[in-house]
């Protein structure tokens, strides 16, 4: 599987906010998208993720499934973590699960991100860095081999970096591919696109 960006131009209320950028990432790779704020991080994400159509070039993957759009081979971490927070810990895996589809293990998700003993609280509780293992253990539990992440390491503490970090190699070892926005060094090793100032400059 492949993950390519070609020539691409996003822009955001009026304003040309990425050009030309191009790069290709294969299974198994991970490309770390670093720049200023307001440099088009999370522009980038989600027009990978097909949740802002380009102006200019396209992104294609190429070896997905033929027949689903390419957005359903992708898992979008956001920077908001996406918590219900009227659903159990364990209710909102299912829930994604649900929507998202796959067959990953709810508790065992759950565990590994450190949460299993938290279960049965509501999302409303969760500290930060709850929330963002909770975000995590959804990429366990609805595997895709494409995973976009934005802002990753964010309220997450050595442990939670560390584990990040085991994450992200057992799915490239495992063939899948993984894009990354971040400021901070994330334990892995990536190439690395560098986006401009010039979206960034407030005028
Ligand atoms: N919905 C929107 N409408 C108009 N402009 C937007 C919108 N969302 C983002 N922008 C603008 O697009 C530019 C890029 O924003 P983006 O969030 O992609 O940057 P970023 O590199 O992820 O920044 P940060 O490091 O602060 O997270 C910014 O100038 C921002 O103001």
């Amino acid at each position: 599987m492949r993950l390519i960006a070609d020539r691409l131009g996003v822009d955001r209320g009026g304003r040309a906010i990425l050009r030309d950028v191009s790069f290709a990432v294969a299974g198994g790779e991970a490309l770390k998208v670093v720049g200023p704020n307001g440099a088009g991080k999370s522009t980038l994400l989600r027009a990978l993720a097909g949740l802002i159509a380009p102006v200019e070039g396209a992104v294609r993957l190429d070896g997905g499934d033929p027949d689903a759009p390419p957005r359903e081979a992708m898992h979008l971490l956001g920077h908001l973590d996406a918590v219900k927070a009227g659903l159990s810990v364990r209710r909102n895996i299912v829930f994604a699960r649900d929507v998202l589809g796959g067959e990953g293990d709810v508790d065992a998700s759950l565990d590994r991100v450190g949460l299993g003993a938290l279960a049965d609280l509501p999302g409303s509780v969760l500290s930060a860095g709850q929330k963002r293992r909770l975000a995590l253990a959804r990429l366990l539990a609805a595997p895709r081999p494409v995973w976009l992440l934005d802002e990753p390491t964010a309220a997450l503490d050595a442990s939670g970096q560390a584990l990040l970090g085991e994450l992200v190699a057992e799915h490239r070892a495992k063939g899948g591919l993984v894009v990354a926005a971040t400021h901070l060094d994330m334990g892995f090793e990536a190439a690395r696109l560098e986006l401009g100032a010039a979206a960034a400059a407030v005028s």
